[in-house]
């Protein structure tokens, strides 16, 4: 079952912009244009892009705090912007920079007044704070002012709140921007097991792309307001047409290696650097270098994830996805 639902959906800004001393501009800002996607109960899908993109704009009209200007929405059965009290029970938000929680009272305020807020039956919420406390090791800080909580306490104090009403599905916008890397382990822990155990289904924006390789069986990828990819991190690398490098070694400097299916990136003495294609095996290029060259030793080394994500970003997509990713779509 479709847990959200996008269909052709689209938001227009108006902008103003000075024209001179006296004169004013207007101007309109397509920040989501034609958007369509469907996630279902259970997905945790990553939903990228860079600044600017329409990434804030989308969820902005998922939690029905924006009106969409064209198209359809509807999350957990419900339209967001017309019906935001009852969806305010289907679903949970968490910003990394911003919080939800009381500033001046102590954690356990603020999720007593989230129980009232919500109405959670009293076992329940006992049961999902308990969870919550354990999993995120807050027991020993509820009496403490959020105000004196440090940026990483606050935000896994931020993601219990997000979850004491038992929401289908959770929007997390940069959950771990900030966070050193225990408390950004903790995170994602946590949430893995949120989406996994619990079967909330979970909405990821970020910037950082270990979120989504730790995370996220799916990613969106989204610019100018549309998605122009749609499907695994792996399938992403064959969109972004990413390279592997293999690193050689050899006996003593050489004139760059001259071999078929591969091309010398850098030389520095005896190290050279040879650029592939990702999706090939790296045995015949290692076989011709071999064959031909005082080979003595060699490592290959596979594509960071950010360059790829900066490729597609940079819009080096291949003009059309082929069958076999089945959701990747150019826009
Ligand atoms: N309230 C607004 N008024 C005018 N323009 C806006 C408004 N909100 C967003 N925009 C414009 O819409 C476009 C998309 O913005 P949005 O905040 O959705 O991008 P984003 O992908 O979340 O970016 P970032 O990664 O920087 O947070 C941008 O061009 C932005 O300037």
């Amino acid at each position: 079952m479709a847990l959200i639902e996008v269909e052709n959906v689209s938001r227009t800004f108006t902008v103003r912009t000075r024209k001179g001393r006296l004169r004013r501009e207007k101007r309109e800002v397509r920040a989501v244009d034609g958007l369509t996607f469907a996630v279902q109960a259970g997905e945790c899908v990553g939903y990228i892009g860079p600044n600017g993109a329409g990434k804030s704009t989308t969820v902005k009209m998922l939690t029905g705090i924006l009106v969409p200007s064209g198209g359809r929405l509807r999350v957990a059965g419900v339209d967001p912007s017309r019906d935001r009290v009852r969806l305010a029970h289907r679903i949970g938000v968490v910003f990394g920079q911003r919080t939800t929680l009381w500033w001046d009272l102590p954690l356990r305020d603020s999720y007593e007044l989230a129980r009232r807020i919500y109405r959670v039956p009293p076992d329940r919420y006992r049961k999902n704070l308990d969870r919550c406390l354990d999993l995120l090791d807050l027991g020993p800080l509820l009496d403490t002012p959020v105000r004196q909580l440090s940026l990483g306490q606050r935000m896994r104090g931020d993601l219990a709140a997000a979850l004491l009403h038992d929401p289908q599905v959770l929007y997390l916008d940069e959950p771990t921007i900030g966070l050193d890397v225990v408390s950004r382990n903790r995170v994602r822990e946590f949430l893995r097991e949120v989406n996994t155990e619990r079967g909330t289904t979970v909405l990821l924006t970020t910037h950082d792309l270990t979120d989504i390789e730790q995370l996220c069986s799916r990613v969106m990828v989204i610019d100018h307001g549309r998605v122009v990819y749609d499907g695994g991190l792996e399938g992403l690398h064959a969109v972004g047409e990413s390279e592997r490098t293999l690193v050689v070694d050899l006996a003593e400097p050489c004139p760059p290696i001259v071999v078929e299916g591969a091309r010398v990136v850098r030389v520095d003495g005896p190290r050279q650097w040879l650029a592939f294609p990702a999706a090939r095996s790296a045995a015949p290029v290692v076989a011709a270098v071999a064959d031909r060259y005082p080979l003595v030793d060699l490592s290959v080394r596979e594509p960071a994830i950010e360059d790829v994500i900066a490729r597609v970003y940079a819009g080096e997509l291949a003009t059309e996805p082929d069958a076999e990713q089945p959701r990747a779509s150019v826009g």
